[in-house]
């Protein structure tokens, strides 16, 4: 895979030790059930699921519909990068602060047809302040199959009121959040219906 320096944490850069409220081996559920990637109540949606490894890695399968289409009978490729960013926001989530996606780099590697469910491996490989540096492969059909997708990524940390100022009044004003969050779901990273839900979920 061809990554750009922008996604390689720099030589020495730390990987930050598992957060102790992370949770580890138990399924994450949603983080916002209307997300478009993991939102249970999202008609097209992804409805990626996934289940934290050890606190920093995750993995989280992603079947291919009808709706995600690209070519006929083909996932589209945009739809398949935003598998992988969902699976990557899943691993910073896990680090309890809020980051957005600053870079995402995606290889396709092979075609992916529609029924074939993609098995996604993310980790974080270093943070620099702001800055996380995360990579993720997802491969097709079975946790061993071929690599489909490979990606690699930036994310960058912002306040909470990045979502205040640019997402406010736009989330789970009915209330639609408030259904998949993954505390009700095994324990996992905890749903959010709205900026001030992200603000108590990081700052507690
Ligand atoms: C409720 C929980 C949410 C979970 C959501 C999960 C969904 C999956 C994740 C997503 O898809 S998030 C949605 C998509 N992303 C966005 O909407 C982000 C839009 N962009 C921004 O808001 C800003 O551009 C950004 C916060 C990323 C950066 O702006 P800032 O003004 O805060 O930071 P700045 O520009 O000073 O950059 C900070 C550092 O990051 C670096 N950086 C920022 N953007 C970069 C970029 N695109 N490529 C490479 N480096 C980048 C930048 O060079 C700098 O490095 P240094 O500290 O070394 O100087």
């Amino acid at each position: 895979m061809n990554r750009s320096n922008l996604t390689v944490p720099p030589e020495g850069a730390p990987v930050p030790a598992p957060h102790p409220d992370a949770p580890v081996g138990v399924p994450l559920g949603p983080h916002y059930a209307r997300c478009f990637g993991c939102g249970p109540d999202h008609p097209t949606g992804l409805h990626l699921e996934a289940v934290s490894e050890d606190g920093l890695g995750v993995s989280a399968t992603f079947t291919v519909g009808d709706v995600h289409q690209g070519a006929p009978g083909l996932a589209h490729g945009g739809v398949l990068a935003t598998a992988m960013d969902e699976a990557l926001g899943m691993v910073v989530w896990l680090l309890r602060k809020p980051y957005v996606t600053g870079r995402l780099e995606t290889d396709y590697v092979l075609p992916v047809p529609v029924g074939a469910t993609l098995y996604i491996r993310t980790r974080c490989t270093g943070v620099v302040g702001r800055k996380a540096y995360l990579e993720a492969e997802a491969r097709m059909d079975a946790v061993d199959g071929p690599v489909a997708v490979r990606a690699a990524a930036l994310f960058v940390e912002v306040p909470v009121a990045h979502f205040e100022r640019h997402g406010a009044g736009t989330s789970g004003g009915d209330g639609a959040a408030t259904s998949g969050g993954a505390g009700t779901s095994g324990g996992g990273a905890g749903g959010v219906a709205s900026a001030a839900d992200l603000g108590r979920r990081v700052n507690p």
